[in-house]
C-alpha cells in the first residue's frame, strides 16, 4: 500500500522500477546533515521514458544514484521487476546493478584516456564474466565505425562521439534501465539534437526503461513519457509530458517552462514566476520548499507540506495554490 507521499505509485505488477520514499542524506560538517533527497517516489513502466528536471541541486542526481545504490539510500525502497535492490548486498547486488546502466554528463572526463574505445567497451562484459564480442554491434548501434572507432582512444574523439561511446558501453552490459544524468548538457544544441535521437532509437532498437534526468525541461520534453518535477529534494508535480507542457499547474513548473525560449504558453515572464536563489538544502524552509520564491505563496504555505494529490488522469501535484491556465 502507498503511503501519502506515493499516491502516484502503479501498482507494483505494472511497473518494472518502483521506488519509494526514497531519501538520500550526507555529511554538511559541523555534525549537519543535508537531505539531498526526501521522500521522492516514481515508478516506470517496461519501455517507458520517465524524465526528472528541477534546478541544479535540487537533488537528481543523488537519486539517480540511489537507484544503482552508489551510494545506498538513507532509507526508501528501490524495486526492480519487484527485487528490493536496498535489501541486497555482495555478489547478489552487483549482479543486479548490471540491469541498470547509467551514462554521465561529462562523456570526456567518464572515458579513461590512456585506452582504446574496444578496451574501454568490451571491460564490463569482462568484469561481468559476460561475452565481450558485442563490440562491433555496440559502437554500430551509437552511430559509429567499428572499423575506424575501435582502435582509436577518447582524446581522437568530440564530446558528442565520446558520449555515443558511453552510450556503447553502458548497452553492451544489455541493461534493462538505462539512468542518463544530463547526458547532453556539456554537448553543443546541434549535437545534443542528436545524442536526443540516437537515445530514442536505441530504446526502441533495445527495449529500454530509460531515466532522463536535466535541469533544462526543454530538454526532456520531446523525449519522455512523463515528467517529474522536483525542488529541493521533493517531487513537486508529475503528469504525462504533452500535459505537464501545456497545463503546468505548480508555480515551479511554471516558472521552468517560462523560461524555455518559445515555451508556447501564455505565461508571465519566468522571474515574475519565481523569485530568489534556492534556499541551502541543509536548512529547507518550513512547509512547502518552494514558498519562499513563490508567488502564489500564503500563510498555510509555511504551516503545511503540501501532499502529493491527482488533479487530472495520471497528474498529480504537491501545491496549495496550484495555477491553472484559463
Ligand atoms: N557527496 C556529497 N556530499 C555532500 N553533499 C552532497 C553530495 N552530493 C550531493 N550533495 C548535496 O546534495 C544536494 C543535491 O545534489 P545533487 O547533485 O543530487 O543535485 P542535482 O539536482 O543533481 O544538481 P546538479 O545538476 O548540480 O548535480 C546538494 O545540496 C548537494 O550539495
Amino acid at each position: 500500500m502507498a503511503g501519502s507521499g506515493s499516491a502516484h505509485l502503479r501498482p507494483p505488477d505494472e511497473v518494472l522500477l518502483r521506488v519509494e520514499d526514497l531519501v538520500v542524506e550526507f555529511p554538511a560538517g559541523r555534525g549537519r546533515t543535508v537531505r539531498a533527497v526526501s521522500g521522492v517516489s516514481f515508478d516506470l513502466a517496461r519501455g517507458e521514458t520517465l524524465g526528472i528536471v528541477g534546478e541544479s541541486g535540487c537533488g537528481k542526481s543523488s537519486a539517480a544514484r540511489a537507484l544503482v545504490q552508489l551510494p545506498p539510500p538513507r532509507s526508501g525502497s528501490v524495486r526492480l521487476d519487484g527485487l528490493e535492490l536496498t535489501a541486497l548486498r555482495g555478489e547478489s547486488l552487483r549482479r543486479t546493478r548490471r540491469r541498470l546502466q547509467m551514462i554521465f554528463q561529462d562523456p570526456i572526463s567518464s572515458l579513461n584516456p590512456r585506452r582504446r574505445v574496444r578496451d574501454i567497451v568490451s571491460e564490463g562484459p569482462r568484469v561481468w564474466s559476460l561475452p565481450g564480442d558485442r563490440v562491433d554491434e555496440v559502437l554500430e548501434a551509437v552511430g559509429l565505425d567499428p572499423a575506424t572507432a575501435a582502435e582509436r582512444r577518447p582524446h581522437e574523439f568530440s564530446g558528442g562521439q565520446c558520449q555515443r561511446i558511453s552510450i556503447a558501453r553502458a548497452l553492451i552490459l544489455d541493461p534493462e534501465v538505462v539512468i542518463c544524468d544530463e547526458p547532453v548538457s556539456a554537448l553543443d544544441v546541434s549535437v545534443q539534437a542528436q545524442i536526443l535521437g540516437l537515445l530514442e532509437d536505441l530504446k526502441d532498437r533495445y527495449r529500454l526503461t530509460l531515466v532522463f534526468i536535466a535541469h533544462d525541461l526543454a530538454v526532456v520534453k520531446n523525449i519522455s513519457d512523463r515528467i517529474l518535477v522536483m525542488y529541493l529534494g521533493k517531487v513537486c508535480e508529475l503528469a504525462p509530458s504533452a500535459d505537464l507542457i501545456g497545463r503546468p499547474a505548480h508555480p515551479y513548473t511554471r516558472a521552468l517552462i517560462a523560461s524555455i525560449p518559445g515555451g508556447g504558453l501564455d505565461l508571465p515572464p519566468a522571474d515574475k514566476l519565481i523569485s530568489g536563489e534556492p534556499p541551502l538544502p541543509v536548512n529547507p524552509p518550513s512547509g512547502c520548499r518552494f514558498r519562499t520564491r513563490c508567488p502564489r505563496a500564503d500563510a498555510r504555505c509555511a504551516t503545511e507540506e503540501p501532499q502529493i494529490r491527482q488533479i487530472g488522469e495520471d497528474h498529480w501535484l504537491a501545491c496549495h495554490n496550484p495555477a491553472t491556465l484559463e
